[in-house]
């Protein structure tokens, strides 16, 4: 059954107490993740809204594998970025600037010069990342981005620049990676256009303008998530909102109207 799927707001210390609309957060709380619940039809999908007044910790996910071995079960996650906006000088880090070798990692987790040896891009809307579970990143402060990610909650913090929060070296440490991120995963998305931002393994993920081309209706035979990015998207004929996040029973469902734009996204 098609339907906007519900959300849950995330408190976070580097979220913010005032969101940009459609958003809002409520007196006294610091969100930073607004999660769309993942449905049934696709339960290996989450999309957040992510909104930052800080850094995030520098941080490592597992893969499937890796989590499956930890016995954890099948949690694991890649995720990607596409910055919607970001203040002058907001930056990402992602992989190192150079290879380190684990003892070096460690070593830099322990007194957060890991943060120096990240490399911090720059950025702003239409910014695109792709991040392989394994590579260590941290989100910087300033961005508002939308995450398509894995459904899983899995995050080995290296480094949370002395905050109170629980870090996990040893868990962190099995899995990272001490390489250079491959900048062929990166985007620069233009505003309007289609384009296509992921393709699997995960999760397939479109930028589209409409009307919806044949090309890309083809590759989403079955359910979908619908994140508008501008008004004139409907799903089974009723209007969906910039921020909100729709599940479609199929393409066929899905209207976007010419000049008008939205993500799509579904599991592969
Ligand atoms: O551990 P903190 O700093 O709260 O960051 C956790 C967050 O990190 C981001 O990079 C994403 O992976 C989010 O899905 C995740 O919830």
């Amino acid at each position: 059954m098609s339907s906007v799927l519900c959300t849950i707001s995330v408190e976070k210390p580097w979220g913010k107490d005032t969101l940009p609309p459609p958003f809002t957060a409520p007196e006294g709380q610091r969100i930073g993740e607004i999660w769309f619940e993942p449905p049934a039809a696709l339960p290996d999908l989450l999309v957040k809204y992510i909104f930052t007044s800080e850094k995030l910790s520098v941080q490592v996910h597992p893969d499937d594998d890796q989590s499956e071995a930890a016995g954890l079960g099948r949690q694991g996650k890649s995720e990607c970025w596409y910055v919607i906006d970001a203040e002058p000088g907001a930056t990402l880090g992602i992989g190192f600037a150079r290879d380190l070798d684990a003892g070096t990692m460690r070593a830099a987790s322990l007194d957060g010069s890991i943060e120096d040896m990240l490399v911090w891009h720059e950025v702003r809307a239409g910014d695109f990342f792709y991040i392989p579970a394994n590579t260590v990143h941290a989100i910087g402060a300033g961005v508002s981005l939308i995450e398509v990610q894995q459904n899983s909650d899995i995050t080995y913090r290296l480094y949370d620049y002395g905050r109170a929060r629980e870090l996990h070296l040893e868990e962190g440490m099995a899995v990272a990676k001490g390489e250079p991120y491959d900048m062929r995963l990166h985007q620069t998305v233009p505003e309007g256009g289609t384009m296509r931002l992921v393709e699997g393994p995960f999760f397939l993920l479109d930028k589209v303008e409409g009307p919806v081309e044949q090309a890309i209706a083809g590759d989403y035979p079955g359910a979908l998530l619908v994140i508008p990015r501008s008004e004139g998207v409907s799903v089974a004929s009723k209007a969906v909102a910039v921020g909100e996040c729709a599940l479609a029973d199929d393409i066929h469902c899905v209207e976007i109207a010419g000049g008008a734009t939205a993500l799509l996204t579904r599991g592969c």
